[in-house]
């Protein structure tokens, strides 16, 4: 088990946004966090980054708790973000925006930095180097020189994933990756996630409306309603599960 979430409740004022909800990923899987708008989703991805202390309950990552754990430490731990709204920087080139995601892990001394002693240079020189080779792996290095947000919706989408695999999780979060996108890019993103998954030996939690594409790359999902788990499972199943068809019916006809 990679991350397991224990009674967890959150409440904003009187609005009970995650309501004692738990759950487990194992290592390696594929799993969807679904359900309708205002279900909760992001406010739980939101806990487990370190970006809202929860009300109750608790999160472990590889059974080392992180519950109210700084959002900077939790990346240093393992866990990396893309949002469901893209966050790049709009005035920095793509290499630059995937740049920002390697530099909490350079680690070189004041000293170092300060008088630009040679470790320096030849960590700034392989860190260059890591940030192209995955925008080469995602197949946008060719575009590193351009201002991010210059980019087709599909590629500003890869782009932020190369920033968060730029830190090397062991957990990748990621917020509606498939919004905005044509069918061809769904399934392209797809194909990738799952090679992401086995090449970087990553484990990927994923908030998503589209079921056809939840159904073709979850192992496992787990359906929230006004902030309760209704489901946690199979997909196959979550489709036939009355309380699922009951609150989601809509989405759920295309899967
Ligand atoms: N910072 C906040 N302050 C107050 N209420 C909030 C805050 N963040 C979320 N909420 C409320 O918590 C509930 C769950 O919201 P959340 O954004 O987590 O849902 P969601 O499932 O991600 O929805 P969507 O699919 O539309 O993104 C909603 O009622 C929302 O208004």
């Amino acid at each position: 088990m990679i991350l397991e979430i224990k009674n967890i409740t959150k409440s904003f004022g009187g609005v009970v946004a995650i309501n004692d909800t738990s759950f487990h990923i194992n290592k390696n899987e594929i799993f969807g966090l679904i359900g309708p708008n205002g279900a909760g989703k992001t406010t739980l991805f939101n806990i487990i980054t370190g970006n809202y202390k929860p009300t109750m309950g608790e999160v472990f990552l590889n059974g080392k708790k992180i519950t109210n754990t700084k959002n900077y430490k939790i990346v240093q731990e393992g866990i990396a973000r893309t949002f469901q709204n893209i966050r790049l920087f709009s005035s920095m080139s793509v290499l630059d925006n995937v740049l920002i995601g390697l530099d909490n892990k350079a680690n070189y001394s004041y000293l170092e930095t300060m008088f630009r002693l040679p470790r320096y240079f030849s960590k700034e020189k392989q860190i260059k180097q890591k940030a192209i080779e995955i925008l080469e792996f995602l197949g946008i290095d060719k575009y590193k020189d351009e201002l991010a947000t210059s980019l087709s919706y599909g590629n500003q989408r890869k782009v932020e994933i190369a920033r968060a695999l730029a830190t090397n999780p062991i957990l990748l979060l990621l917020d509606e990756p498939a919004a905005g996108m044509n069918p061809q890019e769904t399934k392209e993103l797809a194909e990738l996630l799952f090679t992401i998954r086995d090449k970087f030996d990553i484990t990927i939690l994923l908030i998503e409306h589209d079921m056809k594409f939840v159904n073709h790359l979850c192992d496992r999902v787990m359906v929230l309603d006004y902030g309760k788990t209704i489901f946690e499972g199979h997909i196959e199943d979550a489709i036939k599960d009355e309380e699922v068809i009951k609150a989601y019916l809509g989405d759920f006809k295309h899967a």
